[in-house]
């Protein structure tokens, strides 16, 4: 007999037998069927080129975490309009929303199958679902069906399945659990319990729009920020082999209004990560901060907002300088990073950089931190640093291209929908006009009922801020002439602080052509 004819007449033998066993799932009495099934499928998978694994739902009595990764994982074979990623388009779905989730999650129906490839490797899913045997008694109720899925794959794939195939499902469930779950904004209040019992963080579910999608950013910028969060999340094996901490810092600064916290928002729905809104001025000390991002978990962003608006953490070289003159600088205030800590002040940026870079950096893991400012030239050098902040984002006034995405957000007018010569006008002026996204938001929002009126008004307002600002150039120019000689000194200091090249930033990338003050990045 031919090898060819051999597989042949295999194949058939194994179809009848499945064939007998749907018949027999119809005709006998369930503990009967059970029987005959049993024996059907051992003898199906002795003549098999493939071989069978039973991920079964209840293990013993204890619910088998296999079977709910393999739910969720196939569950993200299936796009939303029912396609399937296998051959078979007549495979039924099973819809399901579970409590705390934000979607819904696509299934196999019972005995239904779907195919997965798995570096280049078929697998095809059963979904098996039986009649449980009426069992006497039981410490646990059991569900009536019994159910598990069979994953059936080549003979000699076999090792593929157990070395990487299974890994690779669990972590993919891990990922779509943590997506459909809603985000948590954690945040922080004074005189909450630190001991280790009790959580010194409220949460409430986090449920901000804002999406990269709708941030009005240059869409290169846009990318570039996308691209490292998706690095940072998947890295964790260079972090490790790199011996670095997995974690990433970025500092977002500039005017108020141009989408610092929509851009933070945005970042937590984009990895579905969760956000820890750390409140400085309710933590006392170092040692209450070191416990509170001790109990933050892993996967998630710890914002500090407005890190000028806490004074420890601002301008030490200021106070270092005022105490050398008043003669009464004390080196001991001095900390190991060549920092000087306010005396009496009670979290100080020493401890703060301990906790984001020293050694407390590698408790926890996959953690990002956000600091913002709308004033990045009162920071302390130590924070823009190299090193300390790995990406600094200027959020500027909005930009030509900024504006086309809010037109879009706010009137659903793509670029060819606007009046051409309105459109020109408004990237003629925009950038003078300094105006923030938020202001723009503000107009269309007023007017969103009449995009064409929307449109308008916002180049009027476009117009009338750039005849203002010319108008108030000429004042503010002569009264800066005016100003202490001093104060110009100490903003030249600190410019030079920020820009010096052994310095506190290196630009990489994100630096604007223009005019020099856009994104840095480490
Ligand atoms: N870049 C942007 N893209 C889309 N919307 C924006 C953007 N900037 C601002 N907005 C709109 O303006 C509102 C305020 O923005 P947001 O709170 O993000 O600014 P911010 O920079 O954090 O301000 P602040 O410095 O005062 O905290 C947002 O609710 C959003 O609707
Ligand atoms: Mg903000």
């Amino acid at each position: 007999m031919k090898m060819s004819d051999y597989w042949t007449t295999m194949a058939s033998l194994v179809g009848m037998l499945a064939f007998c066993q749907t018949i027999l799932q119809l005709v006998f009495p369930p503990e009967l069927r059970l029987a005959l099934i049993h024996l059907l499928t051992r003898m199906r998978h002795v003549f098999s080129s493939h071989t069978y694994f039973d991920i079964t739902e209840i293990d013993g009595v204890n619910t088998n975490e296999l079977y709910n990764a393999v739910s969720l994982y196939l569950s993200s074979s299936v796009t939303v309009n029912g396609a399937v990623s296998s051959t078979s388009n007549n495979t039924r779905l099973s819809l399901t929303r579970v409590p705390n989730s934000s979607s819904v999650t696509f299934g196999l129906s019972n005995n239904d199958r779907i195919t997965d490839v798995f570096n280049g490797v078929t697998v095809l899913w059963e979904h098996v679902v039986v009649q449980r045997q009426v069992q006497s008694f039981s410490w646990r109720p059991m569900p009536e069906e019994k159910r598990g899925f069979t994953p059936q794959i080549s003979k000699r794939d076999k090792a593929l399945v157990l070395d990487s195939y299974l890994d690779h499902i669990v972590g993919k469930a891990e990922e779509i659990r943590r997506r459909n779950e809603e985000r948590l904004l954690y945040t922080n209040s004074r005189g909450v319990s630190l001991d280790s019992r009790t959580h010194p963080w409220d949460s409430v579910r986090f449920k901000h729009p804002s999406t990269f999608e709708t941030l009005a950013m240059d869409p290169e910028r846009k990318k570039r920020i996308m691209e490292d969060l998706r690095e940072f999340a998947n890295g964790q094996g260079f972090y490790q082999k790199t011996g670095r901490a997995w974690k990433r810092g970025y500092l977002l600064y500039g005017p108020p209004g141009t989408g610092k916290s929509s851009l933070i928002a945005a970042m937590a729905n984009y990895l579905g990560y969760d956000i820890y809104d750390l409140e400085l001025t309710e933590v006392q000390n170092n040692s209450e901060l070191r416990k509170l991002l001790m109990k933050t978990s892993s996967k998630s962003i710890i914002v500090i907002e407005d890190i000028d608006c806490s004074i420890s953490l601002t301008k030490r070289e200021k106070v270092k300088r005022k105490n050398n003159n008043n003669g009464c600088y004390d080196p001991d205030l001095t900390n190991g990073s060549g920092l000087m800590d306010e005396p009496g002040s009670s979290v100080t940026l020493s401890g703060l950089l301990n906790f984001t870079d020293g050694l407390w950096s590698c408790c926890g893991s996959e953690r990002i931190f956000v600091f913002t400012t709308n004033h990045i030239e009162k920071l302390d050098s130590a924070l823009l640093r190299s090193g300390r902040m790995d990406m600094h984002i200027h959020m500027g006034f909005c930009r030509f291209q900024a504006l086309k995405i809010l037109l879009k957000n706010y009137l659903r007018m793509e670029e060819g929908e606007v009046d051409g010569v309105v459109l020109k006008e408004m990237e003629e002026c925009v950038e003078e006009a300094e105006i923030t996204p938020a202001d723009v938001s503000e107009v269309l929002i007023r007017n969103r009922s009449d995009a064409e009126k929307a449109v308008r008004e916002l180049l009027c307002v476009l117009k009338e801020r750039v005849v203002r600002r010319r108008k108030s150039g000429g004042v503010k120019k002569k009264k800066e002439e005016g100003e202490h000689e001093d104060e110009e000194a100490e903003e030249e200091q600190e410019k030079r602080a920020l820009d010096s090249p052994n310095g506190n930033r290196e630009f990489f990338g994100f630096e604007d052509e223009k005019d020099g003050d856009e994104d840095a990045d480490k």
